[in-house]
């Protein structure tokens, strides 16, 4: 799309369904970041969403609609064997934990002259409860594992499945959501599209009972409303520990 036919859709307004914007969507003391991104709303597919959608090229909005109809079915597929293998109801993550407005995130990272002095997107946790991820064959995606960032190399037409931080609260700690960041290179121009399974805004989130139990110890975490973790995420800055701390019951 050339730039004036993008130009109407540059917003940081979060309330839009469409938008592109620049850097990051989290303040931390002013750090630029090496990005351009789209935020799509993209599931459940209303009219009013996609009258915001653009209808360029033509098959945009139809293309937008069946991937991301088709990716939120393999979430659901996961959510339902991860709660099998936790021993829960295999039902447990279907409804108000997982049907939240789904949110897409294409990430594009451009070139960077010099990648030392500058990140593709801060290090974070996601806020949801799983994220699936496709980030193509140009490597940047990094997660957190022992103190070291370790590249987590693409596999052509294999999706990344991270867990989000409500995924880490309901098991009480035992699923951790990893910590991950991305990194830019002086060669290549990088796009991950990233989808985002969110529990409603309304929705009660805490250790369920189930998996407060011998191997996981005493509930970890508070219970509050999704919506109050969303504002305590923005006001954080995406930090992992930052925003635990206002949730993890402090012994
Ligand atoms: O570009 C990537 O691989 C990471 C994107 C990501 O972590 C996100 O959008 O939350
Ligand atoms: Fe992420």
């Amino acid at each position: 799309m050339p730039a004036e036919e993008k130009l109407p859709y540059l917003s940081d307004d979060q309330s839009k369904h469409f938008r592109v914007s620049s850097s990051t969507p989290y303040d931390r003391n002013g750090d630029r970041y090496w990005l351009d991104y789209l935020k799509i709303n993209c599931h459940p597919v209303t009219d009013e969403h996609v009258r915001e959608w653009p209808n360029k090229p033509e098959s945009f909005r139809s293309s937008l609609a069946e991937y991301s109809a088709t990716v939120h079915e393999l979430a659901q597929t996961l959510l339902r064997l991860i709660a099998e293998g936790l021993g829960l109801d295999d039902g447990f993550f279907a409804g108000d934990l997982s049907g939240g407005s789904t949110q897409m995130n294409v990430n594009y990272y451009p070139s960077c002259p010099d990648p030392s002095l500058t990140l593709g997107l801060l290090p974070h946790c996601d806020r949801h409860l799983l994220t699936v991820l496709s980030q193509g064959d140009v490597a940047g995606l990094q997660a957190r594992h022992g103190g070291r960032w370790l590249l987590v190399r693409p596999v052509p037409g294999a999706f990344v499945v991270n867990l989000g931080h409500q995924m880490e609260i309901i098991t009480n700690g035992l699923l951790a959501s990893v910590e991950h960041r991305a990194v830019t290179n002086t060669d290549a121009a990088r796009l991950s599209v990233v989808t985002l399974i969110m529990p409603k805004m309304e929705c009660r989130i805490g250790p369920a009972p189930e998996m407060v139990n011998e191997a996981t110890g005493p509930a970890k975490f508070r219970e509050f409303e999704f919506s109050e973790f969303m504002k305590a995420y923005s006001a954080a800055a995406a930090s992992r520990e930052d925003v635990l701390y206002y949730f993890r019951i402090h012994q």
